[in-house]
């Protein structure tokens, strides 16, 4: 991945006598995206970090009642400025598709989470920020997106949900040029290294970069090994396993089992809270994924899919919505062009559209 010591010599020699086709040679020789991919790697870990700080600090003090959403909410903004500033440093052209905004932080009505943010994005990052500074880092988030340029597309905390309850939630990053997703990065703080062993080490970074295979990290780890993934071989449906939302409002767990017989799987789902679903696929946990629309009105949003949709293609798979559709991420921030979300291993991709089709037919029938 990074230049061997010969290819640095043999670019300077070129640079030294010509420097055209030392240019020519040395955008060829690095690796696509390979600052981007780089920095986006720091800016999940950063993040990840803060969310397992906001977890340890305010989620388990025994003064927070289960309903109090402020915690979440603290996180998500923390992360939301981590990412964006870290990218501001680096890329200061490039807009970002946020879930976040800072309304609820502005004026005095948001001096208390403010405060709490402010300390929290402090600790994360190598300059200290003025909350002024933070807050205008969250809205570098307000891009519209679409089918031109660059972008980049950041869920801070994705799974909200899991990450209350202390199970799995994901840090999306992912980046989008001319429509279409090249680079995405999850961070799975709480997702075990080893499937087989769940109570052993946690906190999964997936990566991929488009035309580079999908690979698996530690997170926060010194180390910088890189392990390639690819998804499950198996190849008849009924060896399978799917996962899905745990929220049934997220998700349609009925149409998603009915599919599931159809394709005659026996063994039960496994319910996992946010992208870490497609991480369990991409590196061979489960096979498929179903997200059936609940409503007939809910727009998917870029950020709950970019890093997952490259992932996934990347080691192997296919994303596609519920007609067997390319998820279209040039419509700006949402992915209005589809409906609901399907992955699986490319081998038995065509099956599984074939038996959501099967089940929505049946459905508009009854
Ligand atoms: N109605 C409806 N349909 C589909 N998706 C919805 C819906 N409402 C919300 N969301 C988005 O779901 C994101 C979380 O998805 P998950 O798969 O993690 O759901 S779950 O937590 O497992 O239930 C969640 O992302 P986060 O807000 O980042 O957690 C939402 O963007
Ligand atoms: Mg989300
Ligand atoms: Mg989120
Ligand atoms: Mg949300």
């Amino acid at each position: 991945r990074a230049l061997s010591v010969k290819q640095h010599r043999s670019m300077s020699q070129l640079k030294y006598k010509n420097t055209f086709i030392y240019t020519r040679f040395y955008s060829t020789s690095i690796a696509y995206l390979e600052k981007e991919r780089a920095v986006a790697i720091k800016a999940v870990e950063r993040a990840s970090r803060v969310c397992q700080a906001v977890f340890k600090r305010l989620v388990t003090e025994e003064t927070m009642t289960k309903k109090d959403k402020s915690p979440v909410t603290v996180a998500d903004f923390s992360a939301q400025a981590v990412v964006n500033s870290i990218l501001e440093n680096d890329f200061p052209d490039d807009p970002v598709v946020g879930e976040e905004d800072s309304k609820d932080l502005q004026g005095e009505e948001g001096r208390v989470l403010r405060e709490k943010v402010v300390d929290l994005v402090n600790t994360a990052t190598e300059h200290p920020m003025s909350s002024d500074e933070i807050l205008r880092a969250i809205d570098r988030g307000l891009y519209a997106g679409g089918s031109t340029g660059r972008h980049w597309t950041l869920d801070p905390i994705d799974g909200t949900k899991g990450f209350l309850r202390g199970e799995q939630f994901a840090v999306c990053l992912a980046l989008i040029i001319d429509g279409r997703v090249r680079l995405g990065v999850l961070g799975c703080p709480n997702l075990p290294w080893d499937m087989s062993n769940p109570d052993g080490e946690r906190g999964v970074l997936m990566v991929a970069v488009e035309g580079q295979g999908a690979f698996q990290r530690k997170l926060n780890s010194s180390s910088n090994e890189e392990v390639p993934i690819s998804v499950s071989s198996v190849i008849d449906t009924k060896d399978a396993v799917f996962c899905e939302s745990v929220e049934a409002g997220h998700s349609n767990h009925s149409d998603n089992a009915n599919i599931a017989k159809i394709l005659g799987i026996s063994k039960p789902s496994v319910r996992m809270d946010s992208q870490c679903k497609y991480a369990a696929v991409a590196r061979g946990n489960a096979e498929i994924y179903l997200r059936l629309p609940v409503s007939d009105t809910y727009v998917e949003k870029i950020w709950d899919h970019g890093a997952g949709n490259i992932v996934i293609h990347e080691a192997g798979g296919r994303v596609a919505d519920i007609h067997g559709k390319s998820l279209d991420f040039s419509r700006g921030r949402t992915l209005s062009a589809n409906q609901g979300v399907v992955a699986a291993g490319a081998q038995i991709f065509d099956t599984v559209i074939a038996a959501v089709q099967e089940t929505l037919k049946y459905k508009s029938q009854i």
